[in-house]
């Protein structure tokens, strides 16, 4: 299978702090994979690896089954980035940027570019530097899907987004992976808008790739049980992922709940209990 995105065994050091190691995850195409992982985990790293932006110590990226994307710039038009700190031109305003990206790319489509300002309800005419973070973040995403992408790298792009933003955003992801068969990888903290609309999940921990996984297949299952510690041993550790200890009993994330005892009581898992788990826990 031909991956839009196929990273294998990426490793980066920070002088001597090895800040990811062994990354190994992909992205078809038709999929949204969840990019998941507390503050630090090496999120952006991987980002800025893939876009070229830091070299790799080892392992290769191909994008479009191809390494070394980023160097050619007629392949980097199907690439649309939004990330956390974006800089657009800031003097210009959005009719004036628009001008500028019909020069910039080929593939630039003003009618979708002028359909999602509007619909995200951004002002043509103010300079870019009067916008609010927000209309910054909703400004990059309209630009990333204007150009024909095929794969969306989208870190933290929905963080500053009020809640009704960030469904219209969501939406406009979704109809982009349906419309176009692109794929996207989209990192973010607020594990409703992961729940929502992520098909694949990646999670990472101190630089390492810990659950790579399909969404459903979590969701139908992973379970969580709580377990007094001397009932500990009735468990299969083959299907244990997490563990958290709460002083008399542990909090247990498995990866499937049918091979449990039957006198075990579990809970259905969402992502922001798997995420809140697979940071704080034992692995
Ligand atoms: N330029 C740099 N020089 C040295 N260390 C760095 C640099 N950039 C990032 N790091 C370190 O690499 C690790 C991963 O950082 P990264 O920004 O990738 O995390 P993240 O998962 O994106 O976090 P967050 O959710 O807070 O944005 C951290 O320990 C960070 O301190």
């Amino acid at each position: 299978m031909s991956y839009l995105l196929d990273v294998q065994n990426i490793t980066k050091r920070y002088g001597n702090k090895v800040v990811l190691k062994n990354v190994t995850f992909n992205v078809p195409s038709g999929s949204i994979v969840g990019f998941i992982g507390d503050n630090g985990a090496g999120k952006s790293t991987t980002f800025k690896t893939i876009l070229g932006l830091v070299s790799q110590d080892s392992g290769r990226i191909k994008i479009f089954g191809k390494e070394n994307i980023h160097k050619q710039p007629k392949m980097k038009e199907k690439i649309g980035v939004v990330f956390d700190a974006m800089n657009l031109p800031a003097h210009l305003t959005v009719k004036q940027l628009n001008k500028v990206f019909l020069r910039i790319f080929n593939t630039w489509n003003q009618d979708d570019f002028f359909r999602l300002v509007n619909s995200f309800s951004l002002p043509e005419d103010k300079q870019i530097y009067k916008f609010s973070r927000g209309m910054s973040m909703k400004l990059s995403i309209a630009v990333a899907l204007s150009h024909n992408a095929k794969l969306l790298l989208l870190d933290e792009a929905t963080g500053g987004l009020d809640p009704s933003s960030r469904e219209q955003v969501l939406g406009e992801l979704k109809s982009f992976v349906r419309e176009s068969s692109g794929g996207i990888l989209l990192s973010s903290h607020i594990m409703s808008d992961i729940e929502k609309i992520a098909s694949h999940i990646v999670f990472i921990k101190n630089g390492k790739i810990l659950l790579n996984e399909r969404k459903d297949k979590i969701l139908e299952k992973f379970a969580i049980v709580d377990i007094k510690k001397e009932q500990l041993s009735l468990l299969n550790r083959n299907i244990v992922v997490a563990k958290r200890d709460y002083g008399s009993y542990s909090r247990i994330l498995v990866s499937n709940k049918m091979e449990l005892p039957k006198d075990l009581s579990s809970k259905k898992i969402s992502m922001e209990e798997l995420s809140i788990l697979l940071t704080g826990s034992e692995i």
